[in-house]
Order: structure tokens, then C-alpha cells, then sequence
């Protein structure tokens, strides 16, 4: 999770619910109602861009005094929807998101998140920030991109 400011429509959740939270977009399209996951819409692995970076970190360090070659996860390790990332971004910014669920979108799966068990044994480390740490730092960053358009007007 960082800023992003895509050209034109955004394709990803976080850029278009924050988006819609600073009023640049009236609602949110939640593509698809009906999954099989705990409240019907899609699941995946949201993890702050602090927490990656220091597991990023957590891997060098392992470097220094390991040799070989290892793949790790870097993720959350559990998966959140696109409800509870609408109430978390809620929560985080004080403004409403509306949405409207629709079609799912294709080519979409339902549900993934990473297996960081390897990461967490191996390198020490595992995620520490949640949904609503995240929504703040992107709200933040969404506030200072607003005023920083509006300064170079
Ligand atoms: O306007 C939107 C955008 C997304 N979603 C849903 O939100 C979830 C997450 O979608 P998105 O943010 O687009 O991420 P992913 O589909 O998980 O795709 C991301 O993660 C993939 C696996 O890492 C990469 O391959 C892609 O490039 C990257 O965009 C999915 O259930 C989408 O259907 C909506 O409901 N409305």
C-alpha cells in the first residue's frame, strides 16, 4: 500500500476507494457479491508498504550470515475483503464511501493471501500493521496530493 495516482480510471481498489473518499469519484464498483469467501465479495492480501520494506530489510540481514538461495512470502498473511477494506478506509479517512456492488470482474479469483510462516521462522519477521494503519497513510497521502494539485495551479 502506497500512493498512487494512476492516469485516468484506477484499476486497483486502494487508488479508487481513496478516490472516492476525496471526492474525485462519486462511488465505488465493487465487482462481485457472490464469491464464496465470508461476506460474498473478493479477498486479498493487503500489507502497509513500511511492513514490506522492512521485510525486505529482514532479508538482507538473513543474507549476511546465510548463504544459498531462498524464496520468501511477503505478505500479511491472512486475507481481508473489499467490504472490510471500505469500512477500514471509513474508519480511517471520516468520510463515507458509497458503493454499489456489479458483475464480477473476469479473469478476478475469489480469494488469495500468502503462507508467511517461512518468513516469519526464518527472517524474524512478519507484518505489524493493519487495515485501518494502512487506509491512514494512503488518506494522508490522498490529502497531500489534493493540496499539492492545488498549489501548482
Ligand atoms: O474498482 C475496483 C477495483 C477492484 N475491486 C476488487 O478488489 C479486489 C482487489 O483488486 P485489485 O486491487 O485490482 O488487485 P488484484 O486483482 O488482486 O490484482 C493485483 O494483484 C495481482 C496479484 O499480485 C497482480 O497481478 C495485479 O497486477 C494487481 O493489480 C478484487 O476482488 C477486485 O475485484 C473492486 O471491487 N473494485
Amino acid at each position: 500500500m502506497i500512493g498512487e495516482d494512476p492516469n485516468g480510471t484506477p484499476n486497483n481498489l486502494m487508488p479508487f476507494i481513496s478516490q472516492v473518499a476525496v471526492g474525485r469519484r462519486s462511488q465505488l464498483r465493487v465487482f462481485g457479491g457472490d464469491y464464496d469467501t465470508h461476506d460474498g465479495t473478493g479477498v486479498r492480501d493487503f500489507i502497509h508498504v513500511m511492513d514490506l520494506a522492512e521485510g525486505h530489510l529482514a532479508a538482507l540481514e538473513f543474507l549476511g550470515t546465510n548463504s544459498g538461495w531462498h524464496a520468501f512470502n511477503l505478505g500479511a498473511g491472512r486475507g481481508s475483503s473489499v467490504l472490510e477494506l471500505v469500512r477500514a478506509f471509513e474508519q480511517a479517512s471520516g468520510r463515507k464511501i458509497p458503493y454499489v456492488i456489479v458483475d464480477r470482474r473476469p479473469g478476478d479469483v475469489a480469494s488469495t493471501y500468502a503462507k508467511v510462516d517461512k518468513a516469519r521462522q526464518m527472517l524474524g519477521w512478519q507484518a505489524r500493521r493493519g487495515l485501518v494503519d494502512m487506509c491512514s497513510s494512503v488518506w494522508r497521502w490522498q490529502q497531500n496530493e489534493v493540496e499539492h494539485k492545488k498549489e501548482s495551479i
